[in-house]
This record gives C-alpha cells, sequence and structure tokens, in this order.
C-alpha cells in the first residue's frame, strides 16, 4: 500500500517541451558608441546582448550612440542572441529620446537605469506604449539605488499591470550611493541580493546579477557567477567577452545534476511508483516538487543544448 499518496492535481506526464524564451547566462553589455564590440558581439557566445547609451557612453555622444544602437539592431546579425537597448534615465535630458528612437530597432527588451519607485515603471511601460513599441518588446530595469531596493516588492508587483518583466541588479551604481563595499564573497550585498531574487520570484521576473568588473580576475567571476547561480539568479550581466565562458559554464546544469534530475523524473515515471507522493532516488528523497524542479532543469538544459 503506498504510504505518501500523491496529491490529486499532480500532472501524470511533466511538460519536457523546451522553454521557448532560452537561456540568459550570459548577457554582454557594451557601448553603443563601439561599433567593433557591436561587430564582434555578433560572433561572441553570449545568449544576450545589452547595447548601452547609458553609463558607457560619454554625454557628448548620447546621440550618435542612439543613432548607431538603431542602425545596429535594425541590420541584424545577431542570431540567437537576445537584443537588450539600455537607456538613459527619463530625468536625464536623453531619456525620453531614447525611449521614442528605439521603438525602431528590433529589441527583445528595453532595459531602464536608476528607477525608484513603482511609478516609474509605469512611466516608464506608458511610454513605451505611446512610442509604439511591439507588445513583445519586454521592459526591464536596473535595481541599483537605494530607494529602489527599499521597494522591490512594490516595483515587481508593477509587472502585474505594465511591460515589466526582469530585474537587473547594478551593484556599481549601489556601492557608489550607499558606501558599501565592493569586496570578493559580497557579503555586504547577500541581503539585496536576497531579496531583490524574492521580489522578483513572486512576481515572475527573471533576475541578473550585476557586473563584475574585475576584467582579469576569472575566479573572482567565477565565485559570483556560482553564488547568484546559488541565489536562484537566471545569469549575469557581463562587461568583457572574456567573462562569457564562465557564465555560460556556471550558470548550465552540469552532468551531475542532470543525471539527477533524470534519475527523479524517470522514478516518478515508473509504473512501480504510480500514487507515491514521494520517493528514495539515489539516497536522497524526492517528492513531486523535486520532480517539477528536475524536469525544469532539464527544460534548461535542452534550451541550452538547442543553442
Ligand atoms: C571595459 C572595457 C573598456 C575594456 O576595454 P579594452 O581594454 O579595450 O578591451 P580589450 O582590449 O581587452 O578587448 C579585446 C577585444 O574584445 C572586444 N571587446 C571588449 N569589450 C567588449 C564588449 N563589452 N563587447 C564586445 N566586444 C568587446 C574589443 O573590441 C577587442 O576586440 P578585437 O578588436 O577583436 O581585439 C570594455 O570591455 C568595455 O567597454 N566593456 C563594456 C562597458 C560597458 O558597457 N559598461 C556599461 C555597463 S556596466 C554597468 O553600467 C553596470 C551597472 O549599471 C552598475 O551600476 O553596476
Ligand atoms: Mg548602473
Amino acid at each position: 500500500m503506498p504510504s505518501n499518496p500523491a496529491p490529486a492535481e499532480a500532472p501524470a506526464q511533466p511538460d519536457l517541451t523546451p522553454d521557448a524564451t532560452g537561456p540568459l547566462r550570459s548577457v554582454l553589455y557594451m557601448p553603443a558608441s563601439n561599433a567593433r564590440a557591436m561587430e564582434k558581439a555578433r560572433t561572441l557566445d553570449c545568449d544576450a546582448v545589452a547595447l548601452d547609451l547609458e553609463d558607457a557612453v560619454a554625454p557628448g555622444m548620447k546621440e550618435e550612440a542612439r543613432a548607431a544602437l538603431v542602425r545596429e539592431a535594425q541590420a541584424g546579425g545577431f542570431g540567437h542572441r537576445r537584443l537588450i537597448g539600455r537607456i538613459n534615465a527619463l530625468s536625464t535630458p536623453w531619456g525620453a529620446n531614447d525611449i521614442a528612437a528605439l521603438a525602431a530597432a528590433p529589441l527583445d527588451a528595453l532595459l531602464a537605469p536608476k528607477v525608484d519607485t513603482a511609478q516609474d515603471i509605469a512611466a516608464l511601460s506608458a511610454a513605451m506604449d505611446a512610442a509604439g513599441y511591439a507588445s513583445t518588446v519586454a521592459l526591464w530595469v536596473m535595481i541599483e539605488t537605494p530607494r529602489a531596493v527599499l521597494a522591490l516588492e512594490r516595483i515587481a508587483a508593477m509587472a502585474a499591470d505594465t511591460r515589466l518583466a526582469g530585474f537587473v541588479l547594478g551593484l556599481n551604481d549601489l556601492a557608489k550611493d550607499t558606501g558599501i563595499a565592493q569586496l570578493p564573497g559580497r557579503a555586504a550585498f547577500l541581503p539585496v541580493l536576497v531579496q531583490a531574487l524574492l521580489a522578483a520570484r513572486a512576481n515572475g521576473l527573471i533576475l541578473l546579477d550585476g557586473v563584475c568588473n574585475a576584467i582579469d580576475d576569472p575566479a573572482r567571476l567565477e565565485g559570483e557567477c556560482a553564488q547568484a547561480r546559488e541565489l536562484g539568479m537566471e545569469g549575469k550581466t557581463l562587461i568583457h567577452p572574456s567573462q562569457i565562458a564562465v557564465a555560460n559554464r556556471v550558470f548550465a546544469p552540469d552532468e551531475t545534476e542532470l543525471a539527477e534530475a533524470q534519475a527523479i523524473v524517470a522514478a516518478f515515471a515508473d509504473p512501480a511508483n504510480a500514487g507515491k507522493g514521494a520517493l528514495r532516488v539515489n539516497g536522497k528523497m524526492a517528492e513531486l516538487l523535486h520532480r517539477d524542479m528536475a524536469v525544469k532543469l532539464i527544460k534548461q538544459a535542452e534550451a541550452i543544448g538547442a543553442r
């Protein structure tokens, strides 16, 4: 007699269709004023490319960079890489024109910096609607001000009524505005990372980690990627091509994880275990929630493989 009956609503066959949105392990920023970087990005193994108009572009180059971003995006050639455009804040002289101009660029998401409040999300989303963005273009926002961190839940909840679909951490700006030191291990940032993750997950948003400034320190990058993955983030924003391989590896399921996941799915699919809600698989308890997590991990690996 089964000792742990399965909940009545548990699906008999898990859906193993690959995730259509694809992975976001490595999101490489580059200044939209840097033609060479944008050309090179079309050949790099990153999951997404973030063309920046904000902090990587000097004030005197903003208009030129904006035109270049639209031109490069329209020229295409980015293949599987998702295309993100980071605008200047609406409070700057360039923000409104950035939103208007980038409506002509075939982007997957518009990334807005320095948001503070839920009202900022409403204003950005309304501005995208007014500018005529396709309904498929998502709004992602940087979480990089003390006010945004304090309002994380209210900001994330705007996903229900706006284009908001993602958070990207901006720990350089947060360090600047708070005095929190950017040290290996990021211990002082942990409460922020966890709060951002909880707010994102509670509202169906993706969460991408902030950049690692230490281009020549792959061990530090690896540590930050491992920490972010442990915290459940989808991937990491990057600033240099040399950082892509590490992020792609760390944010992908490894062979051991995949084998464990496949064993759990197989165990629950075994007719001998029909009606059971908890099993012993390779010496560990596996419940239906672990089966669901295993299915998700397998889908993730398939989506990466499909790339
Ligand atoms: C950081 C850099 C200025 C370093 O530039 P440099 O030293 O010139 O790079 P390399 O000589 O090592 O470049 C080697 C080749 O790689 C290409 N390259 C370099 N960076 C990129 C890139 N980001 N994307 C694509 N290609 C890149 C070079 O062209 C060389 O190619 P080749 O000619 O074939 O040899 C520079 O890496 C850089 O500008 N990085 C991006 C900076 C950026 O976008 N910053 C804004 C986002 S980060 C941020 O704002 C964080 C957040 O808001 C927060 O608050 O934390
Ligand atoms: Mg920033």
